[in-house]
């Protein structure tokens, strides 16, 4: 059975401290029924329900209200004639069942007819209209079970995604993974206050917590802003925005310090307009970045989408216009975890691009741009993981400088390119070519046994001396010198290096002296 608010409620005028009977009928007397409703007002109010006939049953009893300070229920009992009283308040509720964002009355007036029950209700903002709902037993236990695991379910995710983004930050030290864990965490810290979750866990608490949520809520914005900043790269890439949110960051920080001073139903449109602004940016912000082709934001607009429906409901319900709508919390909450949950995949999103960008940086650094072989880091890694039966071919480019004076560095360049190419093809299949100087190349060949090394170095120098034609066949000037060692000769992979130097260095020199006598 549901009870509308207009003309339910009495206001209580603050002189009245004691809660009794006498004075309720004395209230009731000397005022009026609201007619438009309790709803944006503050302060206590009264009201009496009259049961004409009690089938024995428990029935409970939900004023529409997320935060009530006081709530007492009050009757005569026919039987005793004694004033009975329930407090079902936020820290007087342990007779009453635990019901999230709500307080609830159980009323068991065994054998009474013709009861009435004075209820009087007190909160520092009612922001809706504050109707009565009466269940039956098993149908409050059904909405309490989706009620409450709904709730639960969502403040949990919330909760634990915050934690997980705290986690990677302290492996990470992103701040992104903070500002999200900010963003994340303080909405579920937020809505476990508002719920009612932290006054049910921590009853001996004298405060209601159930206000600290609007509180909280220009922190998270605050957090947020930053997370858009980092997710976006603003501070590199759009320093416009960045300006702009971090504006609203301060802003937001300086609304949660100054809501202490305020009153709360000041507090509570403020974080409201606040979230209304937040979605506007944060719809602007994705649709902007999704038209740059910017994916990052795709997840982005799909949880904000969600959460300014859910919100769009919320502020409906909290109207007038719209009456009482089913459950505004629970769909709130259920869009904000999503919107959470996408929130992560954001930031997932952001670390993938980070792996991406580290990886061509990664293979940047080891690659050497005109021939594209790798370099002297990628040579030192893949010699710190040499098989058992190796060898080394150190190259040397044989007139490298007189081309260069005589045809120009490009024409050099093509030297290294072509012999590059020569030498990487011949390689390929056993082993890998680096290019370590101007004019140097090293190359590490491994063959599963020593048998095979030998031919396999066999075969290498004689094709080697046939790319040393190939390239005179070009310029008569160029060719290659190089020298051979394998693991048998050398200990270490450096032992082995400084001897294929050396016997390089020979090779050359002979060279040298051989075509001096030709000369000769
Ligand atoms: N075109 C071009 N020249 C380069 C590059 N890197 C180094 N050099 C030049 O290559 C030349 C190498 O000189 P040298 O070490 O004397 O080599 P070389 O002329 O082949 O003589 P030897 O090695 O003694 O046989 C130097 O003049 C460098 O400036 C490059 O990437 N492109």
């Amino acid at each position: 059975m549901h009870i509308k608010d207009e003309g339910l409620w009495r206001a209580v005028p603050e002189n009245i401290t004691e809660l009794n009977i006498n004075n309720y009928r004395q209230v009731w007397s000397n005022t009026l029924p609201i007619t438009e409703g309790i709803v944006g007002k503050s302060g206590g109010f009264l009201t009496k329900i009259n049961i004409t006939n009690n089938s024995g049953q428990t029935w409970f009893l939900i004023p529409n209200a997320n935060f009530l300070d006081i709530a007492r229920a009050t009757w005569i009992t026919n039987s005793k004639q004694e004033e009975e009283v329930i407090d079902f308040s936020q820290f007087h509720n342990s007779s009453a069942p635990q019901l999230l964002h709500f307080q609830v009355l159980p009323i068991q007036v065994d054998g009474e007819t013709n009861t009435s029950i004075w209820l009087y209700v007190s909160a520092k903002h009612f922001p809706t209209l504050v109707s009565l709902t009466l269940y039956s037993s098993a149908d409050f236990y059904r909405y309490q079970t989706m009620n409450n695991s709904l709730s639960l379910t969502a403040i949990s995710i919330m909760l634990l995604l915050g934690l997980l983004s705290f986690l990677i930050y302290t492996r990470t030290g992103h701040r992104i993974a903070i500002t999200c864990a900010g963003y994340v965490g303080l909405h579920g810290v937020g809505w476990a206050a508002a719920s009612g979750l932290v006054n049910d866990l921590f009853s001996e608490i004298q405060i209601n917590w159930s206000y600290a949520g609007m509180y909280i809520f220009p922190f998270a914005i605050a957090c947020a802003c930053q997370f858009v900043s980092d997710l976006f790269e603003c501070k590199n890439q759009h320093l416009k925005l960045a300006k702009f949110l971090n504006i609203l960051t301060i802003i937001c920080t300086f609304l949660g310090l100054s809501m202490a001073l305020i009153s709360f139903q000041l507090s509570f449109y403020v974080s409201h307009i606040l979230a209304m602004i937040w979605i506007l940016v944060t719809l602007s912000v994705s649709v902007i970045m999704m038209s740059k082709k910017d994916f990052r934001a795709k997840y982005f607009l799909i949880g904000n989408l969600l959460y300014s429906f859910s919100l769009a409901y919320y502020m409906a319900a909290h109207n007038k216009m719209f009456g009482a709508l089913d459950n505004p919390e629970a769909v709130v909450l259920i869009a904000l975890s999503v919107d959470c949950l996408c929130i992560i995949l954001c930031l997932s999103e952001w670390f993938k691009l980070k792996q991406i960008e580290f990886n061509r940086h990664f293979y940047l650094s080891r690659i050497d741009p005109l021939t594209q072989l790798g370099n002297r880091y990628a040579l030192n890694e893949t010699l710190s993981n040499l098989g058992e039966h190796y060898f080394i071919v150190y190259i040397d480019f044989d007139g490298l400088k007189a081309i260069n004076d005589k045809y120009g560095h490009a024409e050099g360049d093509k030297l290294i390119e072509k012999g590059a190419k020569l030498i990487s093809n011949l390689i390929k299949p056993k082993g890998t070519t680096f290019r370590v100087g101007g004019d140097e190349f090293i190359c590490v060949l491994s063959t599963s046994t020593y048998a095979d090394l030998l031919s396999l170095q066999q075969i290498i120098s004689q094709s080697l001396i046939e790319i040393n034609s190939q390239l005179k066949a070009f310029w008569a000037e160029a060719g290659l010198s190089f020298g051979i060692a394998n693991n048998q000769q050398g200990n270490t992979a450096s032992e082995c290096l400084s001897l294929a130097d050396s016997e390089m260095y020979k090779y050359k020199q002979l060279k040298i002296r051989v075509e001096t006598a030709k000369q000769i």
